[in-house]
């Protein structure tokens, strides 16, 4: 392997799970359907981890930019032909001694104009005095319009038997119109909870346009980024004779982003020159790349560049579509 990597020290290997979610789309059938929606629950509930398996690769461009005038958004998920559009609910119900009434009213923001409302409860801890706080705020500020579910999550971490007496228990405690029993983790019943989210939405037209939320994998955009910094420190020809693949994308735990890409250039030659002496062309790409994506995602990321030549890349179909093109048999 001659391929060279620049990188971060900590070039720990990839896990199994290194691999985004699919980005491929469901077809879009029936009236659309959009709403926002808002993730409350106890500090560690789980929330931005729901969140992600939720919205996945699809951050959209828009969440990043747009403050509404309802609550900041966090992301956006499509669900067939409803868009979903999650807010955030910053300082919501952080534990009390004695609950502030008055800081949970002035709190409780996203949520207020939210069409659904879903509570987190961690599975082992159960009804806690903070989760307590929270269906007595609920019952007094949940709106005529507004749904409110319940997700038991961490299910992993308890038995059946366990589950099933606390949802019996909340239940009894706070009129849910649905309970999902999800890991928001490892992904169990998160489809499910997604798929209702979608279903329950008002009917009416989303709030953005397709093309900025579903079209716009983080890969690409993540991509994009790393061509145009290789496109400003290069010789004019060579940008066009070379593309960039995000392989792997994977969202670490503690809070940072490893993502890998390849540059596939057309000659050999042009490999030294976007590796520079000693590879200071590619770190200084790095260097560059990485600070966008940083500022992009909010999150701290370590970027992997790998150089290969490839003097077909322009023929392959494979490269095409990873840029969202459709490519035509003898067209290239
Ligand atoms: N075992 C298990 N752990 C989970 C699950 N979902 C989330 N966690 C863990 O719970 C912890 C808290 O998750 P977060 O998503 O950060 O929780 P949060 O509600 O956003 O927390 P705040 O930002 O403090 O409000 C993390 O360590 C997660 O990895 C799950 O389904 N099972």
């Amino acid at each position: 392997m001659s391929d060279q990597e620049t990188g971060p020290d900590d070039a720990t290997p990839m896990g199994d799970n290194a691999m985004m979610p699919d980005s491929a789309q469901a077809p879009v059938e029936g009236p659309t359907r959009a709403g926002f929606v808002a993730l409350i629950g106890e500090p560690n509930a789980g929330k931005s981890t729901l969140l992600n398996k939720m919205v996945g690769a699809k951050v959209s461009i828009v969440t990043h930019k747009v403050q509404t005038t309802r609550a900041r958004i966090r992301g956006v998920a499509m669900e067939g032909a409803a868009q979903i559009v999650f807010v955030d609910t910053p300082g919501l119900f952080r534990p009390r001694r004695r609950l502030d009434r008055a800081m949970v009213a002035a709190a409780w923001g996203g949520a207020a104009d939210a069409d659904v409302v879903v509570l987190l409860v961690e599975a082992h801890r159960g009804l806690t005095d903070g989760v307590t706080a929270i269906l007595e705020a609920l019952r007094e500020r949940v709106g005529p319009a507004q749904r409110v579910a319940l997700a038991i999550n961490k299910i992993d971490r308890v038995k059946a038997e366990v589950l099933l007496a606390l949802s019996a228990k909340l239940n009894a405690a706070f009129a849910f119109e649905e309970t999902f029993m999800i890991s928001a983790e490892r992904g169990h019943g998160v489809g499910a909870l997604r798929a209702w989210l979608g279903g329950t939405l008002p009917e009416g037209p989303w709030f953005y346009p397709e093309d900025q939320i579903a079209d716009l994998p983080m890969r690409q955009i993540a991509a994009e980024m790393t061509r145009e910094k290789l496109t400003l420190r290069l010789h004019e020809e060579i940008p066009y004779q070379l593309t960039v693949e995000t392989e792997a994308w994977e969202d670490r735990r503690d809070g940072s982003t490893r993502i890998d890409q390849i540059i596939y250039v057309a000659r050999d030659g042009h490999k030294g020159i976007i590796l520079g002496h000693k590879g200071e062309t590619i770190k200084s790409v790095n260097v560059a790349a990485r600070a966008e994506m940083v500022e992009f995602l909010g999150r701290p990321v370590h970027l992997f560049l790998q150089v290969k030549v490839r003097p077909n890349w322009l023929e392959e179909s494979e490269r095409y579509s990873e840029m969202g093109l459709e490519f035509k048999d003898g067209n290239a």
